[in-house]
């Protein structure tokens, strides 16, 4: 399985397929495999609407009544799903196992609660702690992500609180049930860059020590290549390249890959972007080969069909026939 090689994997996926519904289904994601192991991080990125938000709401059960969502199999730690069990959603039985950093913090927080409260609330519920010992744990958790004077921020309210504040707060959050699972989905996307930066040294350190999965949604190849130990780069619904950052960012053999690192703003701020021509395709018209051969440079008749994900080293896959498989 291409995406798959860790040891001990706390969440693995196979097959995932996810349609939204309407007089013209969609299907959004099709089949796609991964695993992430023990304090070990996977990126998933692309360009706007190749699927990568429904893959991670799909694990928690959020498109509920949006799209039908199936997978051959998935499990966290020991335990296995079958759809109908995560589409009970987060607050389900998947709740305790898996949970989720959005872009929008303030969206999520309610803003007529003490944070310290909404934080304690979840310790209750998840931890079964009393008061006096959710009060600690929480000024803990706060500690943990970089809240300065932790004890006193308790009795903030969210619009207290900056962009890169409240985002420590909303990690605080989904990390107080220990899940196995983070899932963060595109969660520096509305904090300057600097901000943005800390905030995903936060989630690095935070899944090496507690030894979370986490697995990071975004759209920028140079900061899914910091926040992780692997990248699965996603177009049209598949994945195309999967390899350790250092295989995707410097030896990346998809052309999409290739053209989505010239697309991207530099690491060091400096903007060269260099758009890819064309646009992704409608995933409702039907398709044999390569999804990206209508917009790709190198397209010849080899294209015509879907030569699936082909390993080309230890722990890189590449979906083209540019590569030997
Ligand atoms: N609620 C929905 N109903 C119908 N189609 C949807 C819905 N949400 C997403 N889609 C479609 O599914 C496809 C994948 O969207 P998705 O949001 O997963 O992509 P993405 O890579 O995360 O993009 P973005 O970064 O813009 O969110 C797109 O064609 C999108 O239009």
């Amino acid at each position: 399985m291409p995406a798959r090689h860790t040891p001990t994997p706390r969440l693995s996926v196979d097959g995932l397929s996810v349609t939204y519904r309407g007089s013209r289904p969609n299907p959004a994601v099709t089949g796609v495999s991964f695993s992430i192991g023990v304090g070990e991080s996977l990126a998933i990125v692309g360009e706007s609407g190749s699927g990568k938000s429904s893959v991670a709401r799909s694990l928690g059960g959020l498109l509920q009544g949006k799209a039908d969502v199936s997978w051959e199999s998935m499990a966290i730690d020991d335990t296995r799903f079958v759809p109908g069990d995560v589409e009970a959603g987060v607050g389900g039985v998947a709740g305790r196992l898996l949970s989720y950093v959005f872009q929008e913090p303030k969206a999520y927080l309610n803003p007529s609660l003490r944070i310290g409260g909404q934080l304690c609330e979840i310790l209750g519920i998840h931890l079964k702690l009393g008061r006096r010992e959710a009060e600690r744990e929480a000024v803990e958790l706060l500690d943990h992500v970089g809240i300065p004077d932790a004890a006193r921020r308790m009795n903030d309210y969210p619009h207290q609180l900056s962009g890169g504040l409240a985002q420590r707060v909303a990690i605080a959050m989904a990390i107080a049930p220990r899940p196995a699972v983070l899932v963060a989905d595109e969660p520096t996307s509305s904090l300057d860059v600097t901000v943005a930066a800390r905030v995903v040294a936060l989630l690095r350190r935070l899944q090496r020590d507690r030894g979370m999965a986490l697995l990071h949604i975004t759209h920028n190849l140079y900061l899914a290549a910091r926040s992780s130990d692997r990248v699965a780069v996603m177009y049209a619904g598949e994945f195309v390249e999967v390899g350790t950052a250092a295989d995707v960012l410097r030896n990346g053999a998809m052309p999409y890959t290739r053209g989505l690192l010239a697309a991207a703003p530099a690491a060091d701020g400096r903007t060269r972007m260099r758009p890819i021509p064309g646009s992704p395709p409608d995933m409702r018209e039907p398709s044999t080969g390569c999804r990206f051969a209508p917009r790709c440079a190198h397209v010849h008749a080899g294209c015509a069909h879907d030569v699936g994900l082909r390993t080309v080293a230890d722990g890189h896959h590449v979906r083209c026939t540019l590569v030997e498989g």
